[in-house]
């Protein structure tokens, strides 16, 4: 996408029919239902902490929804819940009619291919010692695919991502962030996956990396159908990439609806607050991205 009227800052991502609640209609892919986590403590110096209350989210196949909140809110716990690594002390995270926090070992297995994640920092993401086709090689063969057959679907997520094939050769440190991230996601692709937690995915990069890296998740969704939980504190990246906005404040999902609506209009007092800190569109913002997005494309 070359087009400045694409920018992240103009809020104007494809849409699809929603319902009045903004779900999508049909079967969620992922439902999570008054989800709680505890982690436990040890003491009374480390006592224990209710990250999440009550949490109840959708995502549709194909879609994006963006979660937001200040630090500490609950994001990544809730992310990490996707993934089956959060304390869940009660609710439920069924993914395609599996409830990931009663699921045996094999179910999870299957279901560790269907659900990635892309982590905020390509720079500790990915092993410095092992070089690009071996980053891409990894989940391959621990899933059982064969040689012959990872190194064709490295090709294929090369290409994909936009590096060349002489990429597999080299290591991280000889990457940019944006390409180290690039990289980061052709891993999280490898498999095929049906969801991809991105948490903070484009944070640590500049902005028109930012602007990059958001066009290559959508032109990957419109080729594959994943679906993104988009993790991030910068709204506008959210209005940009996101179907629908869940927000988040002190482990409680306050307010859910349509991506622009929820960032331009938004209803509960925290929402507003969090709008204010970060206001949108910022006009200088916006024209300082446009001006290096276009200097780019
Ligand atoms: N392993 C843990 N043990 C105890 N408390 C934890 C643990 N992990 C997270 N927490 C606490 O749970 C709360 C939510 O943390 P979480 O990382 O999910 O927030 P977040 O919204 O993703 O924050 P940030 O945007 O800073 O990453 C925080 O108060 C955090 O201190």
């Amino acid at each position: 996408m070359t087009d400045a009227d694409n920018h992240p800052d103009s809020g104007n991502r494809p849409d699809t029919d929603r319902t009045e609640t903004g779900d999508r209609p049909g079967a969620a892919l992922l439902d999570v239902r008054d989800l709680n986590v505890v982690y436990r403590g040890s003491g009374w110096r480390r006592p224990s902490f209710h990250a999440l209350h009550d949490v109840s989210i959708r995502i549709g196949a194909g879609e994006t929804v963006g979660l937001v909140g200040e630090s500490g809110s609950g994001k990544t716990t809730l992310g990490r819940a996707l993934l089956g690594l959060a304390p869940v002390s009660s609710g439920s995270v069924t993914f395609d009619g599996t409830d990931i926090t009663r699921a045996g070992r094999r179910a999870r297995r299957a279901l560790s291919r269907d659900i990635q994640v892309v982590f905020q920092d390509p720079y500790s993401s990915l092993n410095p010692a092992m070089s690009v086709e071996s980053i891409l090689a990894e989940p391959l063969r621990a899933q059982g695919t064969s040689r012959a057959e990872a190194s064709v679907r490295i090709g294929e997520l090369l290409r994909q991502i936009g590096l060349t094939a002489d990429a597999g050769r080299r290591y991280p440190r000889e990457f940019s962030g944006g390409q180290r991230q690039r990289i980061a996601i052709a891993r999280a692709l490898a498999l095929e996956p049906r969801l991809i937690v991105c948490d903070e995915p484009v944070s640590a990069l500049d902005l028109s990396t930012q602007a990059r890296i958001l066009d290559l998740l959508i032109d990957i969704q419109q080729q594959t159908g994943v679906a993104y939980l988009f993790i991030s504190h910068d709204l506008s990246v959210v209005r940009y990439i996101c179907h629908r906005v869940a927000v988040m404040f002190k482990g409680r999902i306050v307010e859910t609806g349509d991506g622009a609506a929820v960032t331009s209009d938004p209803h509960h007092p925290y929402t507003r607050r969090l709008l204010m800190a970060s206001p949108l569109p910022d006009p200088v913002r916006q024209a300082e991205r446009r001006r290096r997005y276009a200097a780019l494309a």
